[in-house]
């Protein structure tokens, strides 16, 4: 129970207990339960079930009115907190026996995190990743269900790492994550931020909540750790603000530590120039300049040799569902990404846009998620409309919601003039197969939202989707 903030104690002190839960539907004999105040529910009203099923240690905010006899209960200030704190305890803080890299920011932190794994390897290295995809503990993946575990899940996987000898590790830090507290007690190396934009207004209510949420992963850097900043980015000298550790920037257009200028843009992809030196990427557009900028920082930081990165960052592949693309047979390039953000959206029609070369046609399939931030939908509406040729509204994962619902939100934020280039078709393989059919050699199909996900969630049903494969089947028909 070191360092959890113990307030109050009732019980035996000394008791030994097998394995640490914050689930009471999870806990067996002589198991520690800690009781967490949640958005749906509230633990401590587990606290019973959890001791029948044979837990012999409570931790919770608040004592429960009936005590057990030969049960300790431990009361802390924030469950959250303690629940971090015993999960790395109790793998002997398996964070310290790697190096550990945090990625914060609203847009780019799987594809930052994902790189740096692929650099790393390819660098001879032992490597896992934390990321929104998968867990990967060197060369074995295992799924995931959250871009940033619970403090258990990091943990246990953490300490998988340290056992197979892993020496770096790259973790997307979401501000979900931050603010259940899920990586607290970790102890970082490094931490990049990569860009603030709307997202997650629904949970976080404000944007300065957001941003200082985000923030907070640099706070708690101690001094012998790097925090690496996007100076491009308004708020990216807000997240050094306050760190101990060294701060050190990168950008495009402002003068940082780490530069880089895009000399060509190609649907292949660019030439690139970081300090001072050439490098071609298959990686394209504005965005993953920075991306890539930002990995080659934080590979230098790391003390990689710089010119041996540039030579690794060229052999990178896009990761799975970050522009992922094809041309068909009839020439027309269908590509798929993952933008389910106004700025991503915006960043890569931005992109697709500045590849065009003729009258070829711009044509989006977008939807945006139930359960989510409901105002980034007109905004999505607005930037796929004012940006492609025609658009087709669809459904992206309505979980709880009415896809109808969510696609009358997005018509909202239409202009009149822009309506006419708007269907919504509410089923996604027929929003597809039509994006397809109404294609002509040389256009473009932008397939946005879900990326590399492989279903469409409805009602708490996941049903198989996988965007890639549907495009590539329509086409080929
Ligand atoms: C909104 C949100 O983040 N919710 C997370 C939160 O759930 P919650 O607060 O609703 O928990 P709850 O259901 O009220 O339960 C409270 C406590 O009672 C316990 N309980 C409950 C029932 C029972 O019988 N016994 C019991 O002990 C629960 O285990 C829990 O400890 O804590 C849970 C346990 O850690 C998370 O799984 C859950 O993630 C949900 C599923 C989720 O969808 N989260 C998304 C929004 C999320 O976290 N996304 C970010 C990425 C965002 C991005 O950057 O794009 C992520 O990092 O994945
Ligand atoms: N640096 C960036 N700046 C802005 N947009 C980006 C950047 N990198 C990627 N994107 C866009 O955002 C989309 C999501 O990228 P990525 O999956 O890397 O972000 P993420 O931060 O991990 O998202 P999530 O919060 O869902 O985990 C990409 O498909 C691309 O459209
Ligand atoms: N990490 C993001 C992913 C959104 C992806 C989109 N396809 C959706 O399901 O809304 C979230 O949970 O908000
Ligand atoms: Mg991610």
């Amino acid at each position: 129970m070191y360092g959890v903030g113990i307030s109050a104690v009732n019980g035996d002190t000394n008791v030994l207990v097998n394995q640490v839960h914050f689930d009471s539907r999870k806990v067996g004999m002589d198991d520690a339960f800690v009781a967490i105040k949640g958005l749906v529910t509230d633990g401590h009203k587990y606290i019973q079930n959890a001791i029948h099923q044979g837990a012999v240690a409570i931790v919770c905010d608040e004592l429960p009115e009936l005590i057990i006899n030969g049960v300790t209960y431990v009361k802390v200030s924030n469950g959250n907190h303690a629940l971090a704190i015993m999960a790395s305890n109790y793998y002997g803080v398996p964070s310290k026996n790697l190096k550990l890299v945090g990625v914060t920011g609203t847009n780019g932190k799987t594809t930052v995190t994902s790189l740096l794994y692929s650099l790393f390897k390819k660098a001879g290295y032992k490597v896992g990743l934390i990321s929104t995809i998968k867990i990967l503990v060197d060369d074995t993946e295992y799924p995931t269900t959250h871009t940033t575990p619970d403090a258990l899940t990091i943990n246990t996987y953490l300490h998988k790492m340290t056992e197979v000898g892993v020496e770096y590790c790259f973790m997307e830090v979401s501000s979900h994550g931050i603010h259940q507290k899920r990586a607290e007690g970790l102890f970082f190396t490094g931490a990049i931020f990569t860009n603030l934009s709307h997202d997650h207004l629904d949970y976080h209510k404000t944007f300065a909540a957001y941003r200082d949420c985000k923030k907070e992963l640099f706070d708690g850097l101690p001094k012998s750790a790097f925090a690496l900043t996007n100076l491009d980015d308004k708020n990216g000298m807000v997240m050094l603000q306050n760190t101990k550790a060294k701060k050190r920037t990168y950008a495009l257009k402002s003068f940082a530590d780490y530069r880089a200028q895009i000399l060509e843009n190609q649907i292949n992809g660019q030439l690139l120039k970081i300090d001072e030196n050439e490098l071609w990427s298959k990686l394209i557009g504005d965005f993953n300049a920075y991306n890539l900028v930002a990995i080659y920082a934080a590979a230098d930081l790391l003390g990689l040799e710089k010119l041996e990165i540039l030579r690794l960052i060229s052999e990178l592949e896009n990761v799975d569902g970050r522009f992922q693309y094809f041309i068909s047979k009839e020439k027309i390039t269908a590509i798929v990404d993952y933008a389910h953000t106004p700025d991503a959206l915006k960043n890569v029609l931005t992109t697709i846009n500045t590849l065009r070369t003729g009258n070829e046609n711009v044509i989006t399939v977008v939807g945006c998620g139930g359960d989510r931030d409901k105002s980034k939908r007109p905004v999505m509406g607005h930037i796929a409309s004012e940006m492609s040729n025609q658009v087709i509204f669809t459904a992206d994962n309505p979980r709880s919601e009415s896809p109808t619902a969510i696609i009358e939100e997005m018509e909202a934020g239409v202009e009149p003039q822009n309506a006419k280039k708007v269907l919504s078709i509410e089923n996604r393989r027929q929003a597809i197969r039509t994006a397809c059919k109404l294609a002509v050699p040389n256009d473009i199909i932008l397939i946005a939202g879900k990326g590399h996900e492989t279903y469409q969630e409805t009602n708490g049903l996941r049903v198989d989707f996988d965007d890639y494969k549907e495009v590539k089947t329509a086409l080929k028909g």
